[in-house]
């Protein structure tokens, strides 16, 4: 990273976090409390040995000993504000970070999806946000805290004695390569850790995805394999962590009972001199305890300083991608369902066009099928209408209006969209069909399921409509799924409905379940409906038959039947195949 844009990126941050300007004060506030009274102690120590403990004074010991117990209980006090304001804080910008970066996904157009994967995703939201988090909010924070810390020391250490400052201060550098070196390689392991245990869980996590595949191929062995030898470099990472830490913190100890032996040798030395009093060396042998610690903080910060820049520039990345879907324009409330393609150009990569100059009238009310072999942009169509995407060139109006200028959310609640998977979202099969219209009833959704003729196959399930999704999920087929998308989509009561004909095979119970539930679903509402089993298109008004981006042939199915074209060539094959 260029220093100028890890300026930049600092910049950015602090503007955005320094906002919650009240915690921040609670923060300072109690940090500069914790600088003080740990200075304090030190030198009050000092003042009860010269002037009390040595001269064997009384009067007076009483009120500097609770003074004493004062600046303990502060450091305490402080200490515990400091920790719980600096986590209130650190959690409130984690959260602020997380809700930005999911808000942000949801409101991305699918081009922001195309080079992203889940896992990307997931570990930018949770993971990027820890590290910010725990570097550039706690660790700069604790970091600031020990900076201040540490000047304090060396300030009432030269206050009190300067020969003796400079001689403590000998062991510092040593310390400071200790934690370098030892505490980076600790920190390091720790890394580690965290990346094997992330490996075990993503093969976890494909071993039950990808079950079947694995069972079919014979792989088991393989990824137990896999699985195994993630285990044992989690276990050696685990270990590494084990010696590193082994090494590390005794060895701080140890630099630091050193400054003390040194402290106590020269300062001893000095004080049978009688240079400097014998207070002036306890408080010396404790201020050089207290190095240790703000040392450590600071090395480390700095350490993984890069690494939580990182994580900060992949979080701004996500927040700065302009793939974003703007939800502005005219609000439909009722749409008569008339669509029309003019001059429509669409493509996804540049220059590789996949919609050439469709054109097409789909009037209110109308059964339009689309048919066309994989690949000749059926589902492109579908996207456009949906305004997943807009074309290139060319408009779609509806009812007249073109689309573009209608609001995307507005319009998208007046279709009903049937997709070819359905995907089932944690929760019952109620749940999943309430997604259609949340303010609908639990009663409305049986009569739409009795309506649709699938509230006999739903109450066969274990717990009926309770029966929860991801149970269903194992136990539903592709087509049986598609009941519950359609009894979604229905309850939903659109103007438009879009079906995207489920793809695999479905026995012929469940096909007829479903074509009688699609069509149910159609019914005087403009449907559109990509026809994989071209059995459903005698019930289409008109058919559209797409061939490499372009509409080679349209009519109704006895037309382009008994034109003995494109479709009827399409037919025929497949009432062979079959
Ligand atoms: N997100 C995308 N990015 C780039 N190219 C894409 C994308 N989606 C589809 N395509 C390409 O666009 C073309 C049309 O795809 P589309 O999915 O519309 O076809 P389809 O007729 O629906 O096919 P199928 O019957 O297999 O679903 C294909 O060549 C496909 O590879």
């Amino acid at each position: 990273m260029e220093s100028n844009s890890t300026l930049f990126l600092i910049k950015r941050f602090i503007g955005e976090v320094t906002r919650q300007k009240k915690i921040l004060g609670i923060i300072l506030l109690s940090i500069i409390g914790l600088t003080l009274t740990n200075l304090a102690s030190p030198y009050i120590l000092r003042i009860i040995i010269d002037e009390y403990l040595v001269p064997r004074k009384l009067e007076g010991l009483g009120f500097i000993t609770a003074l004493y117990l004062l600046t303990l209980i502060g450091q305490w006090a402080f200490m515990t504000l400091q920790t719980y304001y600096i986590e209130v804080f650190g959690q409130r910008v984690l959260r602020e970070l997380r809700s930005k970066l999911h808000e942000k996904m949801l409101i991305s157009n699918l081009d922001f999806f195309k080079n992203k994967s889940t896992g990307d995703l997931v570990s930018r939201i949770i993971n990027d946000t820890n590290m910010v988090n725990d570097v550039l909010v706690s660790g700069l924070l604790s970091g600031v805290s020990s900076i201040l810390s540490l000047s304090g020391i060396i300030i009432a250490m030269f206050l009190l004695d300067v020969r003796l400052t400079l001689v403590t201060l000998t062991s510092v550098p040593l310390m400071v390569a200790i934690a370098l070196y030892f505490g980076g390689k600790m920190r390091r392991a720790y890394r580690e850790t965290r990346e094997k245990i992330a490996r075990i869980s993503t093969i976890v996590e494909e071993s039950v995805a990808g079950i079947e595949t694995i069972k079919a191929f014979g792989k088991e062995r393989d990824v137990e394999k896999d699985f195994s030898l993630a285990s044992i470099e989690t276990i050696k990472a685990y270990l590494r962590v084990a010696v590193y830490m082994g090494i590390f913190w005794p060895l701080m100890n140890i630099t630091s009972l050193l400054s003390v032996i040194i402290v106590i040798a020269y300062g001893g030395y000095l004080a049978y001199k009688g240079a400097v009093s014998i207070g002036v060396v306890v408080a010396f042998i404790q201020y050089a305890q207290r190095f240790r610690g703000p040392i450590n903080n600071v090395v480390s910060m700095y350490d993984s300083l890069q690494s939580a820049l990182a994580a900060l520039e992949r979080i701004y990345e996500i927040l700065d991608d302009e793939n974003v879907e703007d939800y502005k324009g005219i609000n439909v409330e009722r749409l008569t369902g008339e669509i029309k393609f003019e001059n429509v150009w669409f493509e996804y990569e540049k220059g590789i066009p996949v919609l050439k100059n469709i054109n097409l009238h789909i009037s209110p009310g109308s059964k339009v099928a689309i048919v066309g072999k994989t690949g000749a942009g059926k589902t492109t169509m579908i996207n456009l209408i949906l305004r997943f995407y807009d074309p290139n060139q060319g408009r779609i109006l509806y009812d007249g209006i073109e689309g573009r200028k209608i609001s995307r959310e507005s319009l998208r609640k007046r279709i009903g969209y049937v997709p070819q998977e359905t995907y089932l979202f944690p929760g019952t099969i109620m749940e999943n069909i309430l997604i259609g219209n949340p303010e609908a009833k639990e009663e409305d959704v049986v009569r739409i399921c009795k309506e649709l003729g699938i509230h006999d196959f739903i109450m066969k399930l274990p717990n009926g409509y309770e029966t929860t999704a991801g149970e269903a999920g194992k136990l539903l087929s592709v087509g049986e799924r598609q009941l519950i998308s359609i009894a979604r989509a229905l309850l939903k009561d659109p103007d438009i409905v879009i079906l995207d004909e489920a793809l695999s095979s479905v026995d012929p119970k469940t096909e007829s379940l479903v074509q009688r539930a699609m069509l149910k679903l159609m019914e005087g509402r403009t449907s559109i409906i990509i026809a994989h089993r071209l059995t459903i298109t005698q019930y289409a008004d008109k058919i559209v038959v797409l061939e490499d981006g372009k509409i080679v042939e349209e009519g109704s199915p006895q037309e382009l039947l008994e034109k003995r074209g494109y479709f009827y060539t399409l037919y025929t094959t497949q009432v062979e195949e079959i």
